[in-house]
């Protein structure tokens, strides 16, 4: 692997969409894996060395320059490979995810202090910092100066950090002895300590200075996992997420890149970042379907991490209550370890779960039954707090005149907006952001008496509560309101101080937060999910509801929790009821091995979408008859999107099923091969779809 000559001829991994290996030629010695900078039309690039070839090919570019502080090792490389034949994403494409900045491939390395007559004019910054410290602090240009005028001087420091272990349970002792080397499912109810126990997994992993990647499906449980971790680790925790601001995912992908933080906890899209000398991956939550990325390069969070760790020969934990349905099968394959706790830490007992049966209950136009508000009402006499779920932002989601029938929909998607009051009055769409005012009368006949707004919302309940609990303090938990990390993590810290008595949220609240002081759940609408038409809609119920539930009853008072429905005899509540997931599980898996669904086959989607309706179920159709009939592939469609259009694009959409001992990607890469399509069509290749509108 290691051959190196002079005057070599390599091919070069390009983050250019297309497949992006380019040769080049060498006059320094480079190895596979290496990052090197070169010439690419008018401008220069970072690749990563991915063949040699023995030199052939005369007047190729040279390489600018060779990356000293970094190479991909051969098992990442292969990651690389296998993960883009796996999800069809070109490897190119690959790469901009490895290096998302690769201006940082341009810093030194080294740590500086100010020269000592320089440091009263920077009183801010006296200490030493890295060239990624010192520009986060004062930006580029003025750091580059001040290294020229030597202002700034490199200096040697040993960065020392302390991890001291958590004194885990017995129970938590033996799950942690059971930890295999690969991947492993620690499958404990909620409020068992799996966090716990991995704070104490990845203690001496830290110590012999490897890295450690948290993957969250949600930004805001980086912070959550920040604080617990800061618990016992006194070095740097990198963090990993869109919402980063320009500078401080510089900052974050070079620590990350030269290994300066040893903990990292991303959002899914860390999982591609280099790394220095990655030594354990850890997928929180792993069955939260926030980890599927659908649009742009699609992949599954959790599967790349199982993936890289098996390709890194390094361990990867699996963490939920509520497994996936795909996970609950590898673990049934024996493909993962298994380790399960089934208890809650320092005796906190599961809430008792009530049903309350919709049909039976008065309710007019409210949408909470009177047991669930005198509930409510107790809860704020003993000051403990509730938390009210409804799966649904906004106010309401349809506004409607009955004069006319105007109803106020997208100008660029096929779906009616929602009313918002908070944090402002507006009709919004869920699915592009469209906005525009609410209107004071109808907009077609101008009526303003026969105006209705249907269906319930966060707000909407909120309004509700404070009808009958006037001194209350509501707080409304939504990505509306809460829109940026810093809101939510003040929300919630103001929830955890108990600022609040009551919460009323969406599947915000359902994600691993502890609040002690929780004693009370209420479900406003259990039947959310029952009739969607989505092979994953039983699954993700019963995950949300059971996340939701398991909020209640986590400090030392026991909880409760009330479900809405009119389903009542569903059984999905009566495996709830009885905290039997292995039941519910078993139950969905032998549905779905009837029905021929994943995890059973391989799904994948083609979508092709454009502006002009026809074309693009034009060339659906031709895409179909392109397609090679084979006894083992079955061709489902094409069928129009249910969302049509969608941002003012129209979709037509193809399933292709399989076996899974067949390789289907294969298949569709060869057949696409052949098959061209205009500037003005996009195709999108989803394998393991996750969405079916
Ligand atoms: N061994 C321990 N020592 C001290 N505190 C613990 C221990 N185990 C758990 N806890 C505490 O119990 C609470 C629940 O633990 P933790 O968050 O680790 O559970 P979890 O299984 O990850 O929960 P969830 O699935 O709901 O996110 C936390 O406040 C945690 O600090
Ligand atoms: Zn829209």
């Amino acid at each position: 692997m290691s051959l190196q000559t002079h005057h070599l001829i390599v091919s070069v991994l390009l983050p250019i969409h297309r497949l992006g290996l380019f040769s080049y030629e060498s006059t320094e010695s480079v190895k596979i894996g290496n990052c090197v900078k070169v010439p690419f039309g008018s401008r220069s690039l970072w690749g990563i060395v991915w063949a040699l070839h023995a030199p052939q090919v005369p007047n190729l570019k040279k390489i600018i320059e060779v990356y000293p502080y970094w190479s991909a090792s051969s098992m990442f490389l292969l990651f690389l490979r296998q993960c883009s034949e796996y999800t069809l994403i070109p490897l190119g494409s690959l790469l901009r995810m490895v290096f998302p900045i690769s201006e940082i491939l341009e810093w030194p390395c080294q740590t500086f202090r100010c020269a000592s007559s320089f440091s009263s004019v920077i009183q801010t910054c006296p200490w030493p910092g890295t060239f990624a410290q010192w520009v986060f602090m004062f930006g580029l240009k003025r750091v580059k100066k001040w290294i020229q005028e030597a202002n700034l001087v490199s200096v040697e420091i040993h960065h020392d950090y302390n991890y001291t272990s958590p004194i885990l349970t017995k129970h938590q002792k033996e799950a942690l002895e059971k930890i295999g080397f690969q991947t492993t499912f620690i499958e404990g109810i909620t409020g068992s300590g799996k966090t716990e126990i991995c704070l104490a997994y990845i203690q001496p992993i830290i110590l012999e200075k490897k890295q450690i990647l948290i993957l969250v499906p949600e930004i805001s449980l980086c912070q959550q996992w920040v604080h617990r971790v800061q618990k016992y680790y006194s070095g740097n925790i990198g963090i990993w997420h869109s919402e980063l601001s320009a500078k401080e995912r510089k900052f974050q992908a070079w620590s990350i890149l030269t290994g300066s933080t040893s903990i990292i906890v991303g959002a899914r899209s860390a999982i591609f970042l280099g790394y220095k000398n990655l030594g354990a991956i850890i997928v929180d939550e792993e069955h939260d379907g926030s980890y599927k990325q659908a649009e742009g390069p699609a992949y599954h969070g959790r599967d790349m991490a199982v993936f890289r760790g098996y390709h890194e020969k390094i361990p990867c934990l699996l963490l939920s209550a509520t497994p996936s349905l795909e996970s609950f099968w590898n673990i049934e394959q024996k493909r993962y370890t298994h380790v399960a706790l089934s208890q809650r830490y320092g005796n906190a007992q599961l809430p008792d779960i009530y049903m309350l049966d919709l049909k039976e209950q008065k309710l007019d136009s409210n949408m909470i039954t009177l047991p669930l508000r005198e509930a409510l009402q107790k809860n704020l006499i003993k000051q403990e707090q509730s938390l009210l779920f409804i799966n649904k932002r906004g106010y309401a989601s349809l506004w409607v005149c009955y004069h006319c029938g105007f109803r106020a929909a997208c100008q660029n998607c096929n779906v009616w907006l929602s009313i918002h009051y908070l944090p402002k009055s507006v009709l919004l769409c869920h699915y592009c952001g469209f906005k525009k005012p609410l209107p004071k009368t109808c907009p077609e006949c101008h009526n303003l008496e026969q105006v209705k707004l249907w269906g319930v919302g966060v707000e909407k309940i909120g309004q509700e509560v404070q009808s009958f609990l006037p001194n209350a303090k509501i707080c409304i938990l939504s990505s509306d309101v809460c829109y940026t990390p810093r809101q939510l993590n003040e929300t919630l810290l103001a929830i955890k101080n108990q600022e609040y008595d009551i919460l009323i949220g969406t599947q915000l609240v359902a994600k691993g937060h502890h609040f002690p002081n929780l004693t009370l759940v209420g479900i406003i609408d259990g039947d959310f999910a029952l009739s969607h038409l989505d092979l994953r809609s039983g699954e993700r119920l019963y995950q949300v509801l059971c996340q939701v539930i398991g909020r209640a009853g986590r400090g030392v008072i026991p909880g409760k929790a009330y479900i809405q429905t009119s389903q009542t005899k569903h059984p999905l509540f009566s495996y709830l009821q009885s905290h039997n997931i292995q039941g519910f599980l078993q139950e969905e898996l032998s549905t779905r091995k009837k029905y021929h669904f994943p995890p059973y086959v391989r799904l994948i989607s083609l979508t092709l979408s454009g502006i002009d309706e026809n074309t693009v179920h034009h060339y659906a159709l031709s895409l179909k008859n392109h397609l090679p009939h084979e006894s083992w592939v079955e061709v489902l469609g094409p069928a129009p999107s249910l969302i049509n259009p969608l941002r003012r694009r129209w979709r037509w959409r193809i399933f292709l099923k399989s076996p899974k001992h067949y390789k289907i990607q294969d298949y569709i890469r060869t057949a696409l091969h052949t098959f061209s399509l205009p500037s003005k069509i996009r195709l999108h290749i989803d394998v393991d779809p996750y969405d079916f509108l």
